[in-house]
């Protein structure tokens, strides 16, 4: 068996061709759909990130700013830009790109987020809402994880969803969803021990290691669906997941591949609740 490869890159560019629609129904009723995003200090690869999220936006006539603020910042001053945008009438979306130098404490930026504008879904507030099922902003990544299978029609439902990694802004939350879904959720992660006792168990298995290739066929059960959130740049330049992908393909029924899988649907799902956040979520 070959794995089918979901293509993340290719769902993004359908779902932005209804999103565009979307967002030229709201500039006709004089609503541009506006995101904000604040970048600390100048890491790379945040700049990277962020320029893809400009792009994006443009590409489906969101409009954006990038608010760029030297890594010696008090969290003082970026709690005020941060109210300032809160009041800032013609501002739907706020994301403060992650991760934040070590003297600002990035919960107390997260919380400072008026969570009606909290496009990334970290605020407790829009997490809180997620757990119980209400209608809020969802986490991009694990929304674009549950989009992707949705996308192929995998049966989530009564199905056993294992996930190696447990962080507050992917294992944590997909494993939400995908319970939400009624899938049967297990959390592996660094404390786990015999990883593989659980893994090659898993119908589906979201890896969220931070490890480049590490995971190889004898942790899968034969036919399982693999997502792979990793993104590692190798020495030459290369981008990578976690997964080494050449190794399990012929094992796995579907694989997401890494650059052109979970980063590109990460993106789309931030779009999609940006335009979300300028509808207004009482209207939803
Ligand atoms: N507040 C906040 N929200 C985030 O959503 C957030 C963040 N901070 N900090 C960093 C992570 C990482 N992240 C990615 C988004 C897209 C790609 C992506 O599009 N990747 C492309 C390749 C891009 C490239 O070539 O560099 C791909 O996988 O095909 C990757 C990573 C969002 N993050």
């Amino acid at each position: 068996m070959v794995a089918e490869i979901i293509n993340g890159k290719e769902l993004s560019s359908e779902l932005k061709l209804n999103m565009k629609e979307k967002v030229s129904d709201l500039k006709k009723n004089k609503i541009v759909p506006h995101l904000t995003v604040i970048l600390v200090g100048d890491n790379p690869a945040s700049k990277s990130y962020v320029n893809g999220k400009k792009k994006a936006c443009a590409e489906t006539g969101i409009s954006s700013d990038i608010i760029e603020m030297a890594d010696s910042i008090s969290e003082e001053k970026l709690l005020s830009t941060i109210n300032k945008l809160n009041q800032d009438q013609s501002v739907h979306g706020i994301l403060v790109q992650l991760p934040l130098p070590d003297h600002i404490n990035e919960q107390h930026i997260i919380e400072a987020i008026d969570p009606k504008k909290d496009v990334d879904g970290f605020h407790p507030v829009n997490i809180g809402k997620m757990m119980t099922g209400a209608d809020t902003f969802l986490p991009c990544t694990p929304f674009g994880i549950v989009t992707m299978l949705k996308s192929k029609d995998i049966n989530i439902s009564g199905q056993h969803v294992v996930i190696i990694g447990r962080s507050n802004i992917v294992g944590k939350p997909v494993g939400q969803l995908l319970l939400n879904e009624n899938a049967t959720v297990t959390y592996c992660h660094s404390k786990t021990e015999d990883l593989r006792s659980f893994t090659t168990n898993a119908d589906i298995l979201i890896v969220a290691i931070g490890k480049a290739n590490v995971l190889t066929e004898e942790y899968l059960k034969p036919g399982a669906v693999v997502i792979d959130v990793g993104i590692n740049r190798l020495d030459n330049g290369r981008l990578t997941g976690d997964v080494d992908f050449e190794n399990v393909k012929n094992k796995a029924s579907f694989i997401t591949p890494v650059p052109k899988g979970v980063g590109p649907m990460t993106i789309t799902m931030l779009l999609q609740n940006t335009i979300k956040a300028a509808e207004g979520l009482e209207k939803q």
